[in-house]
C-alpha cells in the first residue's frame, strides 16, 4: 500500500500554503487522483488494497439495522436505566397512591440520575399538576407520565445537522480532556464518509501527540485526509491550512480537532477564539458550526463545562459521549433544559454504530425500556 506522509514542524505562512494547497502528492498520479490538491503535510489517503476493502459492507435489511440500533441504545443505557426506570418501578412498588411522600421520593430520584435542579423541577410541576387535576392517581402509570415531561424537554433540543454539498463548511470540535473529542471526530467522519460526503480533517490538537496520531488512525480507517504538523505547532495554524486544503479540493466538510482544556483556562479558552478568527478570515461563515464534546460521566460539571464554553466561544450543538459508562444519563436532560443548544450526537459505546443522532424519542424508550428477564 502506496502511504505518503509528509510532516513539517514549523507553521507555514499563508501564501506557503496557498501554494501547498495547490501542489499534487507526489507519489500518486494527478491523472488518478485528480482531486487530490493538498499541502505537503497532509496525510494522503491510502488506495484500497482490494475490492473488498474499497466496498463498504452490504447493507443490512433496515428493519434489523433499526433493531440493532434500538439494543445496542438500549444496552448503552443500561446503567442510567437501572438508577432512574427501575428506582422509579422500586418506589412505586406496592404503593396504592400518589402521595406528597411518593412525590418527594421521586424529586431525589430525579436529583440523583443528574437531571440537575431546573430539569427535576420541570417534572415535578408536570407529575404534581397532573396528580392534583386527578388525571394521575396510579402510581403505576406514574412512568408515562414521567417520560412525556422528559420528551418536552428533550424534543426542543433535537436538530440534525447535516454536512452540505457545494461548500466546504467547518465544524470545530472543543472539550475539556478526555471528553471523546478526537474519537467523535473519527466516528462522524465515517458516518459521514458512508453517506457520500468529502471531508479533510484537522489535527489540531498538537498538545498530545497520541490525539495526532488517533486521528491519523481514523483518517486511514476512514479514507479521509488528514492534515496535521508537529507536536506543539499553532493549533490555529493547522486549522487554517486544513481549511485552505479542504477548499482546494472543495470538501464538503472541515473537522477541526482541538486540544482538551479546563472551560477555567482561560489562555486556552482565547486560543479557540483564535482557531475561530482565523478560520474567518477564509470565510467569513466559519466555523459553520462548533460542537462542544461532553462526557456525560462528569455529571452536573458537564453543564458547567458548556456554560462555559458557549459563553466564551458560542457553541452550535453538544455531543454527549460516554453514556454507556456511567448512571448520570439525566445529565442529557440537565443540558437540555439549561441550555438552548442541540444535542447533535450521543455516544452509547466504542464502536462507529455507538455515535448516534440524538433522538429523543429512541433515547426516552431506551431509558424506559423494561428490563430483560
Ligand atoms: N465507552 C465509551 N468510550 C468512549 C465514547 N466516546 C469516546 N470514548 C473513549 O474515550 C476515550 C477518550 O476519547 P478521546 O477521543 O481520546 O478524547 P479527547 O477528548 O480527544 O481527549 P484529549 O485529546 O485528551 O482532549 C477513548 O478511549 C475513547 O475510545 C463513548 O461513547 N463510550
Amino acid at each position: 500500500m502506496v502511504f505518503n506522509w509528509f510532516k513539517r514542524n514549523k507553521s507555514p505562512s499563508q501564501e506557503e500554503m496557498t501554494e501547498a494547497a495547490d501542489a499534487t502528492v507526489q507519489s500518486e498520479p494527478a491523472e488518478e487522483k485528480p482531486e487530490t490538491a493538498l499541502p505537503a503535510h497532509v496525510e494522503a489517503v491510502p488506495e484500497a488494497e482490494s475490492e473488498e476493502e474499497a466496498s463498504p459492507p452490504p447493507e443490512p435489511a433496515a428493519n434489523s439495522v433499526q433493531k440493532g440500533l434500538f439494543t445496542r441504545l438500549r444496552e448503552g443505557l443500561n446503567r442510567s436505566r437501572e438508577q432512574f426506570t427501575e428506582g422509579v418501578g422500586r418506589l412505586v412498588l406496592g404503593k396504592k397512591v400518589i402521595d406528597d411522600e411518593l412525590l418527594e421520593d421521586l424529586e431525589a430520584l430525579l436529583l440523583q440520575a443528574d437531571l440537575g435542579s431546573a430539569a427535576t423541577q420541570e417534572i415535578m410541576a408536570s407529575v404534581t399538576e397532573k396528580v392534583r387535576r386527578k388525571e394521575l392517581t396510579d402510581p403505576a402509570i406514574l412512568k408515562k407520565a414521567l417520560r412525556d415531561a422528559l420528551l418536552d424537554i428533550l424534543r426542543p433540543r433535537a436538530e440534525l445537522w447535516m454536512p452540505e454539498k457545494g461548500r466546504t463548511q467547518v465544524l470545530m470540535m472543543v472539550g475539556i480532556n478526555g471528553a471523546g473529542k478526537t474519537t467523535t471526530t473519527g466516528k462522524l467522519a465515517a458516518r459521514w464518509k458512508a453517506e457520500g460526503f468529502s471531508m479533510v480533517l484537522a489535527a489540531g490538537d498538537t498538545f498530545r501527540a497520541a490525539a495526532v496520531e488517533q486521528l491519523q488512525g481514523w483518517g486511514q480507517r476512514v479514507q479521509v485526509p488528514v492534515v496535521a504538523q508537529g507536536m506543539g505547532a499553532d493549533s490555529a495554524s493547522v486549522v487554517f491550512d486544513a481549511f485552505a486544503a479542504a477548499r482546494a479540493r472543495s470538501a464538503d466538510l472541515l473537522i477541526a480537532d482541538t486540544a482538551g482544556r479546563l472551560h477555567t483556562q482561560d489562555h486556552l479558552m482565547e486560543e479557540l477564539k483564535k482557531v475561530k478568527r482565523v478560520l474567518a478570515k477564509q470565510d467569513p461563515d466559519a466555523p459553520h458550526q462548533v460542537w462542544l464534546v461532553l462526557d456525560a460521566g462528569t455529571g452536573q460539571n458537564a453543564l458547567n463545562q458548556a456554560q462555559q464554553f458557549h459563553e466564551a466561544i458560542g457553541l452550535t450543538g453538544i455531543c454527549i459521549t460516554k453514556l454507556d459508562g456511567t448512571a448520570k444519563g439525566g445529565v442529557v436532560a440537565a443540558i437540555a433544559k439549561a441550555l438552548p443548544i442541540p444535542i447533535r450526537y450521543i455516544g452509547v459505546g466504542e464502536q462507529v454504530a455507538d455515535l448516534r443522532p440524538f433522538d429523543p424519542e429512541s433515547f426516552v424508550d431506551a431509558l424506559f425500556a423494561e428490563p430483560k428477564s
